[in-house]
């Protein structure tokens, strides 16, 4: 059984601590895809949330002070209870956010970590320009990525308009060549929701994030063919293409 029938038929639980800009986007490709968001910052839930829930999905795009308990106490409990974690380290070139997930990476084990190729680039020590929350690097190497997993013990997700899928010695390569996801913000969050949404079903991670990958991006292309290349109406044509394809999986 694929993983999108397994999604459809499991129906699991994917919580966030989702950023407080594209919040909706990421719960409408969780529940687009078959599979039931939870969106929480409460602390004092965070333990009954992760006990019911299939995976854990770690967003900084707009961390605050508060947060970084939330999130050290989220990733420790999601690590003893073997529930999979995957980090978007949203401009964590930034020093404050540097130090947050700093942190985390001292106390915690993360499975997958899904950014961009100046985003990745830090955690491989290398410095990529980069501009708030994008990615300025045109080129795109695997190089950074498979050190970005040698040192974190994590999936890498490097994204671009070539994504690369590497666990520091496997290679897999997803081309995505539309323009719109560029304009449209949030994609990135939604990339790593959906990941989040493949590996709450499958144990193998390096295939979930690589299929989760290879199926936003198809999606992607097929929503910007829709909408005649404009932007401004691609993201419902790509979640209506996420509906459609996720339901015509075998
Ligand atoms: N230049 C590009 N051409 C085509 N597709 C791209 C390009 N850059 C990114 N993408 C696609 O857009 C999606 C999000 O990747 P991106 O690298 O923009 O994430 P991000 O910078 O974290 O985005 P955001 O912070 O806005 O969520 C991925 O599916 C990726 O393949
Ligand atoms: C624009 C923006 N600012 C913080 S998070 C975010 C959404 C993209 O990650
Ligand atoms: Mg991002």
């Amino acid at each position: 059984m694929s993983i999108l029938t397994q999604i459809q038929k499991v129906k699991p639980l994917v919580l966030n601590l989702a950023n407080q800009v594209t919040t909706q986007r990421v719960a409408d490709v969780i529940s687009f895809l078959g599979a039931s968001p939870l969106m929480t910052k409460e602390i004092q839930e965070i333990e009954s949330l992760l006990t019911i829930a299939d995976a854990l999905v770690v967003n900084i795009g707009t961390i605050s002070e508060a947060d970084g308990p939330i999130f050290l106490k989220a990733c420790q409990l999601a690590n003893q209870m073997n529930k999979p974690i995957v980090l978007d380290p949203v401009a964590v070139n930034v020093p404050y956010r540097a130090s947050v997930v700093n942190q985390l990476l001292n106390a915690v084990s993360f499975d997958i970590i899904r950014g961009n190729a100046a985003e990745i680039a830090w955690f491989a020590d290398k410095k990529v320009v980069s501009k708030g929350i994008d990615a300025l690097e045109l080129t795109v190497s695997p190089e950074n990525a498979k050190i970005a997993a040698k040192r974190t013990g994590a999936i890498i997700v490097q994204t671009g308009k070539t994504d690369v899928v590497t666990d520091g010695n496997k290679v897999l390569f997803v081309s995505t060549d539309s323009p719109l996801f560029k304009v449209n913000v949030g994609c990135g969050d939604m990339l790593s929701a959906t990941i989040g949404t493949f590996v709450a079903v499958s144990d193998n991670l390096i295939q979930s994030a690589y299929e989760a990958t290879k199926f936003f991006g198809e999606a992607g292309v097929r929503a910007t063919e829709d909408v005649q290349n404009l932007p401004g109406m691609f993201i419902n044509a790509f979640l209506d293409e996420i509906y459609q394809k996720a339901r015509e999986a075998k």
